[in-house]
């Protein structure tokens, strides 16, 4: 291994209770909301086609349009109790907003910038109320925060002379200062979800973010930080130079997930995910695919059976609204997660091989393991197949706690017979374990 002064710090997961925590809490939601919500995509009857929330970099939005938007940012009807019912009924347990996005404008009032919601006819804070309202649903908030800013004086994608590497330097107070305004402000937050993190500037000054984690582990202790904040000082980012993850989870699953166990390398994981293929921020059109509620299920179900976090990104219209098909996503996903969310909550990988029909998830720490179904074969029998010395002693589908009595197949091999083949959302059975010498030694010695 190559010495790093700035690498990870600890081989192998977090085991602390705030990490446990965060870790227990498996579905979380993302909120992109700031002034790309204005154009929503669209500019002087022309539609942008990248993502709402980068149109500022579009050739046809001038920056002095863009940075002119926030005289009209004024959401009346921002209802923070509102957006977190909706999460709760959802099933969401963490919400993750971004506090300050790549144009730079900043939802809250900081002390170290004009470009805030104080100059809008806004005026008032909006990350304060959202917090609070979360916490009271019971939710945790974590706050994402771009190192890009494209509104501020100072900051350099790289540094070319020494009048850059003045400017960043002051670019990189200007960064410690908001974060730690930010934890000074919002205490009762859970951790930071930094994004634009990939310019040289920033990659090449390893010892920075690496400094700068710790500074904000020692004002707020436990501090849930992603992969994404640093780089090592050969500019590795994510994994350093030894291939060690950085940070407390790996954050490069945007908009993608691992297929295998073996793609996390053991390590917390969270995937974040966009309604339609490619927009955060509000969109009036969106084109191509748009998720349904079983899709994302799937999605939520496969990244805890993986041992991963799953969050799902929502883009509120300008006046504090969210479009319709994003309420009936959360309405859909939030009546299956009311009869079913027991086998996300605290999921984590079974260790048992996968079956075509979906995915096995164990309840942490227990003999409690969960299978989903999202494929049932045509033969309407569900084939178990468990580790060695496991055995199989009892099966309730969750849904109207309807007993399964399991057909043995000899060695670890069961067959489970669902009443039905149809239905239009997925199965949840619960599976009764023994592994080991306190099981039935009849069914082991047949097993042989
Ligand atoms: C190439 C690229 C840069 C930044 C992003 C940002 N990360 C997501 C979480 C959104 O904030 C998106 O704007 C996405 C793709």
């Amino acid at each position: 291994t190559i010495a790093l002064q700035h690498g990870a710090h600890r081989t192998g997961n977090r085991t602390d209770a705030d990490m446990a925590r965060w870790r227990s809490l498996r579905f979380g939601q993302f909120i992109h909301w700031g002034l790309y919500a204005i154009p929503g995509g669209e500019w002087n009857g022309k539609t942008y086609n990248g993502a709402a929330e980068w149109i500022r970099s579009w050739k046809e939005m001038p920056h002095e349009e863009y940075d002119k938007l926030y005289r009209q940012f004024n959401p009346v009807n921002f209802n923070p109790q509102q957006w977190a019912a909706q999460a709760k009924s959802m099933g969401a347990k963490y919400m993750i907003i971004t506090t300050k996005h790549h144009d730079g404008f900043c939802l809250w009032p900081s002390k170290y910038s004009k470009y805030t919601i104080a100059a809008t006819p806004w005026k008032k804070d909006l990350l304060g109320p959202m917090i609070d309202a979360y916490n009271k649903a019971g939710i945790d908030v974590h706050l994402y925060f771009s190192i890009i800013d494209w509104n501020h004086p100072d900051y350099r994608a790289s540094l070319k002379n020494a009048a850059d590497s003045a400017a960043g330097k002051r670019f990189q107070l200007f960064v410690k200062n908001q974060l730690a305004e930010l934890l000074q402000r919002y205490p009762t937050i859970k951790g930071f979800w930094f994004d634009g993190t990939w310019d040289d500037s920033w990659k090449n000054d390893g010892a920075f973010s690496d400094e700068l984690e710790q500074y904000l582990q020692s004002l707020h202790p436990g501090l849930v930080m992603g992969s994404r904040l640093r780089a090592d000082e050969k500019g590795a980012r994510h994994f350093d130079s030894n291939g060690r993850l950085m940070g407390d989870y790996e954050q490069g699953w945007e908009r993608k997930l691992p297929a295998t166990i073996e793609d996390v390398h053991g390590n917390d994981w969270e995937a974040v995910m966009t309604v339609p293929e490619n927009q955060w921020g509000y969109h009036a059109k969106w084109t191509g695919h748009v998720k349904t509620v079983n899709e994302i299920l799937e999605m939520l179900v496969k990244s805890v059976s993986l041992n991963g976090n799953f969050v799902l990104n929502f883009g509120p219209k300008a006046d504090g609204t969210f479009r319709t098909e994003e309420q009936q996503l959360a309405a859909g996903i939030g009546q299956w997660m009311k009869v079913n969310g027991e086998a996300v909550y605290n999921g984590t990988y079974a260790g048992f091989e996968k079956q075509d029909w979906g995915y096995y998830i164990r309840k942490a720490g227990t003999d409690s393991v969960y299978m989903v179904v999202f494929n049932i074969p045509v033969s309407g029998s569900l084939r178990v197949k468990l580790p060695a010395r496991t055995e199989l002693t009892g099966a309730s589908m969750l849904l109207g706690n309807t007993t399964l009595t399991p057909e043995w197949i000899g060695r670890n091999e069961y067959f489970l017979h669902l009443p039905g083949k149809t239905t239009d959302s997925p199965v949840v059975i619960l599976l009764k374990t023994v592994t080991g010498e306190n099981k039935d030694k009849g069914n082991f010695e047949k097993a042989k």
